[in-house]
């Protein structure tokens, strides 16, 4: 395990600074005194884009793969035209890192807003692949503006993407105590990249005794996010459906101020990208009002990627704690919540 940590920071847009700022502050807290911690900020988003044009220059890619990890905040303002930073930003680094396994975990924590208040425990982890699908801006547009434009965005699935991504949610439901694993497509429309994804989960299945498999189409698994969520254990499905899927998953478990995730890039070739799952929430920035548990728990996963599994506990079981006392009448402000985690984890 490495004794420092090299970590590049892009706190982005809207609540991005605020809620990278807190997360900065738990890591700070969290690390032994032996363990250096050096960071590197990376002006990029709406303020490097209405300043310069720039949305990820040549440049900044390669100094950020000198970097351990990188912990990003969200991308995304009202003031950029949709697309240009989503695309030209935050999927680039997706892309160009091969993050192919974006990594969400749901647990129901104690004592937070959730419907399912009440119910057996939800633990369960989506493994969303992160680099193809209906994402890659495969797609046109023809007699744009007029009333007979045609749009298209079409998937990409290739067999080398599924397969690895697949394999990577087997390796992770056999260490898990379940074992199982789900996979949810929509084979019965989608048939050509449906039925790719399920031979490939079928076939790698045989190498995986241990592991029970099920298939849900995507509506149907939506139905049971909600009714029966204990169902789950690891979820495997395409780029699109992650993303929708895991902010389901974020409102039944607490809300989407608790999610967690990790851009992963399995064989370490490239740093990895840790992150809240929501976005850079336009219409609560600058009010103190964001939740910023999201990103200390994406913290909680950069330390488990980098080997610090110690910390990586003592930073979610700080969160479970603070959630078990947290009480809706007396909301506190993103500092304050980071600033009770940091004690927390300070011992
Ligand atoms: N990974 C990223 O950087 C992502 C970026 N985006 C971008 O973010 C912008 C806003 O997108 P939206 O669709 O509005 O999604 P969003 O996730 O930013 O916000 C959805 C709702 O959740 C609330 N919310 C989000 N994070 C919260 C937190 N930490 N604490 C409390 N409430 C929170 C917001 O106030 C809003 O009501 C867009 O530009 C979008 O493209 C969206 C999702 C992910
Ligand atoms: C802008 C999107 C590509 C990001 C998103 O919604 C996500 O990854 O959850
Ligand atoms: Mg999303």
């Amino acid at each position: 395990m490495a004794r420092s940590i090299d970590l590049a920071v892009i706190p982005g847009d809207g609540i991005g600074p605020e809620v990278v700022a807190e997360g900065l502050k738990v890591l700070s807290a969290v690390l032994p005194g032996d363990i250096k911690l050096e960071t590197t900020a990376y002006d990029l988003g709406a303020r490097r884009w209405h300043a310069t044009g720039e949305t990820l220059p040549d440049a900044d890619l390669e100094r950020l793969k000198a970097h351990d990890a990188i912990l990003l905040g969200a991308i995304g303002d009202p003031s950029v035209p949709s697309g240009v930073l989503e695309r030209g930003l935050l999927l680039k680094l997706r892309f160009a890192f091969d993050h192919y396994v974006n990594l969400r975990p749901s647990r129901l924590f104690p004592n937070t807003a959730t419907p399912l208040a009440g119910r057996p425990d939800i633990d369960f982890v989506v493994v969303r692949e992160g680099t193809e699908g209906l994402y890659v801006g495969n797609g046109g547009s023809m007699r744009t503006g007029t009333p007979a434009e045609v749009a298209t965005e079409v998937s990409i699935n290739t067999a080398y993407g599924v397969e690895r991504v697949v394999r990577d949610a087997f390796e992770r439901a056999a260490a898990r105590p379940a074992r199982k694993l789900t996979l949810v497509h929509k084979n019965n429309v989608l048939v050509h990249a449906g039925h790719l994804w399920k031979n490939t989960v079928d076939r790698i299945a045989q190498e995986y005794p241990q592991v029970s498999t099920d298939y849900l189409h995507v509506d149907a698994a939506t139905i049971f996010f909600v009714t029966q969520p204990e169902r789950f254990d690891v979820i495997v499905t395409d780029n699109l459906f992650g993303d929708i899927l895991t902010d389901l998953a974020a409102a039944v478990t607490g809300g989407i101020g608790l999610a967690a995730s990790g851009n992963i890039n399995p064989a370490g070739t490239f740093p990895s990208m840790f992150e809240p799952v929501h976005g850079s929430a336009p219409d609560i920035a600058g009010t103190g009002k964001a939740d910023p548990t999201a990103t200390v728990l994406s913290v909680a996963l950069l330390l488990r990627h980098l080997g610090h599994e110690a910390e990586a506990v003592r930073i979610e079981d700080a969160v479970s704690a603070d959630l078990a006392e947290r009480d809706a009448a007396t909301p506190r402000t993103t500092a304050q919540i980071g600033d009770a985690l940091a004690a927390r984890v300070a011992g």
